[in-house]
């Protein structure tokens, strides 16, 4: 079975274009909804995180996810021990889901692939993109986040020119009807791929 790795920078669109996928049958891993779901279950990764940033980064039990952004996007060593806490649990997580899936491939979609390891264990790769001023418009709208915020979380990723170099298709996420076309294009030309 192939793994397909779908990123994109905050806001370019990865989860609407995994979607698409999800719509032609193919199973979708969706990181961040693991990671959230890990931070919410796991108890020797909520130990681990108080341990890193206080007893006020959990509430009830559950992260105060608010307060754990306001640490991490502003100190990229405090974002890289977060990361070290989480990423190998999803990865994990990852290799458990994979082998319950039965299709010819499977999207794993992560917002940092290119910038860690992920890419690696992937058979192809694709980036999702759009203008910078598209992307603050979406996310306002979404998020109702400052651009502050959201500006905090793109320095901590590499511009689509750097995962640009390492990605094998990129689709420019522009109009939803045209986005689903090149979906619907990218899930052949994976499917032939995968009979050589
Ligand atoms: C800091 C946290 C608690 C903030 O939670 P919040 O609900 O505000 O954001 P959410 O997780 O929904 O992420 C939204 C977007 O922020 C950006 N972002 C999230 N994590 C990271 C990161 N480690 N590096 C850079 N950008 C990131 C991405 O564009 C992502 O799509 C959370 O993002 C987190 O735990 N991040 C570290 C773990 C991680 O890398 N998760 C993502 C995939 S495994
Ligand atoms: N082609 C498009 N035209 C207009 N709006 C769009 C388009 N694609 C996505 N959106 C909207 O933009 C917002 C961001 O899209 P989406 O959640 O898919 O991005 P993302 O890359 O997964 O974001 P994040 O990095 O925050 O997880 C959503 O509200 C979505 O509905």
């Amino acid at each position: 079975m192939m793994v397909v790795g779908l990123t994109g920078g905050i806001g370019s669109g990865k989860t609407t274009v995994a979607g698409f996928f999800r719509e032609l049958g193919i199973p979708l891993y969706i990181a961040d909804d693991a990671a959230r779901r890990l931070m919410n279950t796991s108890e020797e990764i909520r130990d681990k995180i108080i341990n890193l940033f206080g007893e006020a980064s959990y509430k009830d039990g559950l992260p105060d996810r608010k307060y754990i952004a306001s640490k991490v996007f502003n100190n990229s060593t405090q974002l890289n021990l977060l990361n070290d806490i989480i990423h190998p649990a999803v990865a994990r997580d990852f290799k458990n889901w994979q082998s319950l899936q039965d299709a010819p491939y499977v999207i794993y979609e992560a917002a940092i692939l290119f910038e860690k390891d992920g890419y690696k264990n992937c058979d192809l790769t694709i980036l999702v993109t759009a203008p910078y001023e598209e992307k603050i418009k979406r996310l306002r709208e979404r998020d109702q986040s400052s651009v502050e915020e959201i500006e905090a979380r793109m320095n901590n990723q590499w511009s689509d020119e750097k995962k640009r170099k390492l990605a094998d298709f990129e689709i420019e996420n522009l109009h939803r009807e045209q986005t689903g076309r090149h979906v619907e294009n990218l899930h052949d030309i994976i499917l032939k791929s995968g009979k050589n």
